[in-house]
């Protein structure tokens, strides 16, 4: 779908610093800072709002052509609420880079935005990228997701650079559960190399993962086919090998005997998968989706079981059709 209003910021994929953008970044935390920077490398207006400066002035925002809102899902609420308040650009783009749900509406960021400005563009950021690595100038990929496909244009000449390759994709909500609901999988992922199961173990976790994150996004309205590409497998792939992850740094701990709320007190950042892990199990029971991997982290989570225990929960199952 194209909608007019964004097709004047669309018409430069390529040269996006001939073609310089008024940008406001909502969140200073390690994301927030690093999409930043990013758009700031290709000659963009970049300003970064953290809630440390105090509520946003109309004049920060009205002349903005691109919101990007990068902060942590509980923070999504207040920031949209912020935002509603003040004067926009009839033109102006969203770009949503949280992965979480809402606890009680189990809606995603982009859901919240979009209901909250039906009349604007949303886009969705979501790929294998661990900021980190991003900041230290390794390459990496990424994919601007929307069903207004001026704006993910627009988008993707923002933040591509030489380091930074941003795809563009139809599926948006696809895009934005795949980054989302990865970081379950993280966590197992972190408690099966916190329990040295070995390699086998890792890529039959990772790739069943797969299946139940597809078996539920499939059930949310997603195409499959999007959770092969880089926001779903290839952000499975590098939050599940990286202990640059937030998410499998708890699944590690957890598998060292650390409580939770220990761990999450010395955690540097967000683990969004803590919560998304509830949300993904209330989802589930409600529509009476199998997510065998979901329930033992839920489980894990909850300290009903021991990381040995999941494990033997998972392995002893009834026996199925891979296809099931
Ligand atoms: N770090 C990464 O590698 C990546 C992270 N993400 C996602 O981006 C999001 C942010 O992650 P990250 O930057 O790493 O997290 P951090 O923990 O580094 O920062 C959290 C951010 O959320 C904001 N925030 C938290 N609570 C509230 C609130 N109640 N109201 C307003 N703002 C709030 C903070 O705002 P403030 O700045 O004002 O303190 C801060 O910007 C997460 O959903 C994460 O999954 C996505 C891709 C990569
Ligand atoms: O989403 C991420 C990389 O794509 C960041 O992962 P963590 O939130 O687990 O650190």
């Amino acid at each position: 779908m194209i909608h007019p209003k964004s097709q004047s910021l669309a018409s430069d994929r390529q040269h996006s610093t001939q073609n310089p953008r008024s940008v406001v970044v909502l969140g200073a935390g390690a994301w927030g800072t690093t999409l930043a920077s990013l758009a700031a490398a290709n000659g963009h207006r970049v300003q970064v709002r953290s809630r440390r400066d105090g509520a946003i002035s109309p004049s920060e925002i009205e002349r903005a052509d691109v919101v990007v809102s990068a902060v942590s899902m509980q923070g999504v609420a207040t920031v949209v609420r912020e935002i509603q308040t003040l004067p926009l650009l009839p033109t102006t783009i969203f770009v949503t880079a949280t992965k979480g749900l809402d606890p009680v509406t189990t809606l995603t960021p982009a859901q919240i935005w979009q209901a909250a400005f039906p009349d604007r563009s949303v886009v969705v950021l979501c790929g294998p990228n661990l900021a980190k690595e991003i900041q230290q100038g390794l390459p990496a990929a990424t994919v601007a997701g929307s069903t207004d496909d001026n704006a993910a244009v627009a988008v993707q000449a923002v933040f591509s650079s030489p380091q930074f390759r941003v795809y563009t994709n139809s599926d948006p909500l696809g895009v934005e559960l795949g980054g989302t609901l990865k970081n379950v999988m993280a966590i197992a992922a972190g408690v099966c190399d916190g329990l040295q199961l070995g390699t086998n173990a890792k890529a039959a976790l990772v790739t069943r993962g797969l299946t139940e994150i597809i078996r539920i996004g499939n059930s949310w309205g997603a195409k499959t086919e999007t959770f092969y590409g880089l926001s779903g497998l290839g952000d499975l792939l590098a939050t599940c090998n990286s202990p640059l992850s937030r998410n499998y740094q708890v699944g590690y701990q957890l598998a060292q005997g650390k409580t939770l709320s220990a761990i999450l007190a010395h955690l540097e950042g967000t683990a969004e998968g803590v919560n998304t892990t509830q949300v993904l199990m209330q989802r589930a029971r409600q529509q009476d989706i199998y997510m065998p991997i979901t329930a033992e982290v839920y489980r894990l989570l909850q300290a009903e079981i021991t990381p040995k225990q999941a494990l033997e929960a998972l392995m002893l199952r009834d026996l199925k059709s891979e296809l099931l």
